[in-house]
């Protein structure tokens, strides 16, 4: 007996999870979406089994229900299934930014049949739609459940087995806590990533020739605000008490520096500076915790034609594989840094030691 789920929103995030269910024959999945051409392109590319244009119909058949869609249509969506009369138990899910405003309406259903668990895989993109879903997309990613009230367990355990093709690493959280968290590192900095590019957009009224002296930092800092805007407002919405609370945080922030700026506080902001980039440069090398640990080294590429496929050819000679990759820029169409992420720190020391006897240039990040 096959499991059937009901995927309802195939964008690049219920297409990706579409994409890693569909790889396990034991997965029967049902697709459905509001836009005819993403159910026409999953069926194509056997992102599905089957399209659906009825949700109803389509969540009657299933043992799991994934709301895949933007978070304001995933609370309608719940008092839609609310609605629906099934003939077993079906665990429903969704995979939003925020928790809060999800479990709040999950805590108020009243059908008996639904277990619902809010998901939210921490993993995507600037990008969106169908067409760029990626099945590896949630590999060695944190995905946090956040089970309603009366959900039993048997239920979260169910879609813990479930979710294993994504190869994520689950965590379970407090619905307010995870929006607390994804607030101050993920939400907050996007708005705040806007912003910036914003105050550059209207220096560039002044000075032309900003966009061209936008270089590495400028860059690093403000990838994120090429996000889809439509998704980023639905999340700052739905998080907006914590995003509120931020900016107020951020404003006293701000005037602290104006004044050690002011006061000429030239060790305050020495110490300030020093703080944050310790910090900084401790993230992400814990060895507990629920974050999985990242080994960087920063290699020098500049100039060296195919420098990329031979610094992964070395290392994949050594047995050692790359968990995450990405060139550096120093200026606007000169490769500059190949930054390289390995998932031990024997893995790194190795890497660093055999990339230097090839006479690359090389940082190891403590
Ligand atoms: N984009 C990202 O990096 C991440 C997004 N998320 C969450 O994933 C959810 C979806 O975001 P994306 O996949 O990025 O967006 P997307 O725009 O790529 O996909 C949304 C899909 O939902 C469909 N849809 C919209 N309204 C619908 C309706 N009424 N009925 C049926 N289908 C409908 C759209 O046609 C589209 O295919 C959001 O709740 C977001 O907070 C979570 C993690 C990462
Ligand atoms: O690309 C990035 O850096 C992201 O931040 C992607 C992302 C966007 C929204 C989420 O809820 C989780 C991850």
């Amino acid at each position: 007996m096959r499991t059937t789920i009901t995927m309802i929103g195939l964008g690049l995030i219920g297409g990706s999870l579409a994409k890693s269910l569909y790889a396990s024959e034991d997965n029967y999945i049902i697709g459905c979406d509001i836009n005819p051409k993403t159910l026409e392109f999953a069926l194509m590319n056997e992102i599905i089994d089957e399209a659906s244009s009825n949700v109803t119909e389509a969540a009657k058949k299933a043992d799991f229900i994934i709301l895949g869609t933007p978070i304001t249509e995933t609370l309608e969506f719940l008092d839609q299934l609310d609605n629906i009369t099934f003939e077993q138990k079906v665990i429903v899910t969704d995979v939003s930014s925020v928790k809060k405003t999800v479990l709040d309406k999950a805590n108020t259903l009243t059908n008996q049949n639904i277990r619902f668990i809010g998901g939210h895989p921490m993993a995507g993109s600037h990008k969106r739609g169908i067409k760029a879903a990626k099945a590896h997309l949630f590999e060695n990613a944190i995905y946090v459940l956040s089970p309603a009230k009366n959900c039993p367990s048997s239920a979260a355990e169910a879609l813990e087995n479930l979710l294993t093709d994504t190869k994520s690493h689950i965590i379970k959280l407090k619905a307010d806590e995870h929006d607390e968290m994804t607030g101050v590192i993920s939400h907050f900095p996007h708005l705040i990533a806007s912003a910036l590019v914003r105050q550059a957009m209207k220096w560039g009224e002044t000075y032309q020739f900003i966009p061209k002296l936008a270089a590495g930092g400028f860059r690093d800092v403000t990838r994120i605000a090429s996000g889809n805007p439509e998704l980023w407002q639905d999340i700052f919405y739905h998080n907006k008490e914590k995003m509120v609370r931020m900016i107020d945080d951020w404003t006293n922030e701000m005037a602290s520096l104006k004044y050690m700026l002011q006061t000429d506080g030239k060790s305050e902001l020495t110490a300030y500076l020093k703080q944050a980039k310790d910090f900084r440069d401790g993230l992400g090398t814990k060895e507990k915790g629920a974050f999985p640990a990242f080994y960087d080294l920063y290699v020098d590429i500049r100039d060296q034609t195919g420098a990329i496929a031979s610094v992964a050819n070395i290392l994949a000679g050594e047995g050692i594989s790359i968990t995450n990759i990405r060139i550096l820029e120093i200026r606007e169409g000169i490769t500059g840094v190949l930054r390289l992420s390995v998932s031990s720190k024997d893995e790194q020391i190795k890497s660093y030691q055999v990339l230097q006897q090839y006479g690359y240039d090389l940082m190891l990040e403590e």
